[in-house]
C-alpha cells in the first residue's frame, strides 16, 4: 500500500471521528434525575425539530468540528465525574454513538438528553437516556418514536414538557397507553409558560406517578444564562 492510501485512509479515519460541536461547558446539572450534581456538558449542533418553546435555538446551526478524542479529553480536563451529552439533537450525527461509548470507557456518568424522535437503539447501555417525548404544545407531537420504549434500561427516564393543561392531560394519558411508569417519568413545565407551581397542583390533584422536574439551573442563573 503506498504511503498516501495510508495518511488518506488515516485522514479518513480521523474524519470519521468528528462531530460538530456548539460548545462544551462545566455547570450544575438542572435537568434529570441527576440534577444537582457538577457536569460537564458536551451541545452538539443542529436538530431536526423546532420545538416550539426550545429554549437552545442557537444550538440549530454554526458549531465547529472536533475530534471525538478531543471531546474526552476536554470533558476530563473539566474534572467533573459526570457528562451530559445534549444539543440540538446529539443523536443526529450518527457519530455521537462513538463519543457515548467513549465518555463511557472513560470512566465517567454520561447522561444523555435526546428528543426521541431519533432511535436509540444503538446508544451504549451504560449511557443514562433521557428521553424527551414531546407533547402537543411543542408543534412536534408527530415526532415521537414510540419504538424507542423497546430500547430503555431500568435507569433511563422519560421527561414530558408541558406547556398548558391540554399537554398534561395528554400525557397522563400516554403514561398510561406506554405505560410509562415503568421508567422514571419527570414532567417539566415549559419555562416562561406553565406556572411550577400550577403543574405541581395538577399532579397532586391528578395522583399520577410521575415526578415534578424543574430546570434548576434556570432559578440558579436566569434563563439567559441558561447554561
Ligand atoms: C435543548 S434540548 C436538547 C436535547 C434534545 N434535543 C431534547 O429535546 O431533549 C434539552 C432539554 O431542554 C429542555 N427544554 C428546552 N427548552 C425548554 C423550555 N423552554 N422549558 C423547559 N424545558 C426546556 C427539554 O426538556 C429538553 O429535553
Ligand atoms: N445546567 C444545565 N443543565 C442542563 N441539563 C440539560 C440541559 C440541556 O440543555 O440539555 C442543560 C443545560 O442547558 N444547562
Ligand atoms: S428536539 Fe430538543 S433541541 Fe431540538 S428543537 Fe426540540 S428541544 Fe430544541
Ligand atoms: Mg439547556
Amino acid at each position: 500500500m503506498t504511503t498516501t492510501t495510508l495518511s488518506s485512509r488515516s485522514e479518513q479515519a480521523r474524519t470519521d471521528q468528528r462531530l460538530k460541536i456548539t460548545e462544551i461547558f462545566t455547570s450544575i446539572q438542572g435537568e434529570s434525575d441527576l440534577s444537582g450534581w457538577p457536569t460537564v456538558f458536551v451541545r452538539l449542533t443542529g436538530c431536526p425539530l423546532r420545538c416550539s418553546w426550545c429554549d437552545t435555538p442557537y444550538s440549530f446551526h454554526g458549531g465547529d468540528w472536533m475530534q471525538i478524542d478531543d471531546i474526552v479529553d476536554q470533558a476530563r480536563s473539566a474534572r467533573v465525574r459526570h457528562v451530559c451529552v445534549t444539543g440540538g439533537e446529539p443523536l443526529a450525527q450518527k457519530r455521537c454513538l462513538n463519543l457515548l461509548t467513549a465518555l463511557c470507557d472513560a470512566g465517567f456518568v454520561v447522561s444523555l438528553e435526546t428528543s426521541g424522535a431519533l432511535s436509540v437503539a444503538e446508544v451504549d447501555p451504560r449511557v443514562v437516556k433521557v428521553l424527551d417525548l414531546k407533547a402537543p404544545g411543542s408543534g412536534e407531537v408527530g415526532r415521537n418514536d414510540w419504538g424507542n420504549l423497546d430500547h430503555l434500561q431500568a435507569h433511563d427516564q422519560i421527561k414530558l414538557v408541558l406547556a398548558d393543561r391540554v399537554d398534561f392531560d395528554w400525557a397522563l394519558r400516554q403514561v398510561e397507553a406506554h405505560r410509562l411508569d415503568r421508567w422514571q417519568v419527570l414532567f417539566s413545565p415549559v419555562w416562561g409558560q406553565l406556572e411550577p407551581r400550577q403543574l405541581a397542583e395538577w399532579i397532586v390533584e391528578a395522583r399520577a406517578h410521575v415526578r415534578l422536574q424543574l430546570q434548576m439551573h434556570k432559578y440558579l442563573w436566569g434563563e439567559a444564562q441558561g447554561r
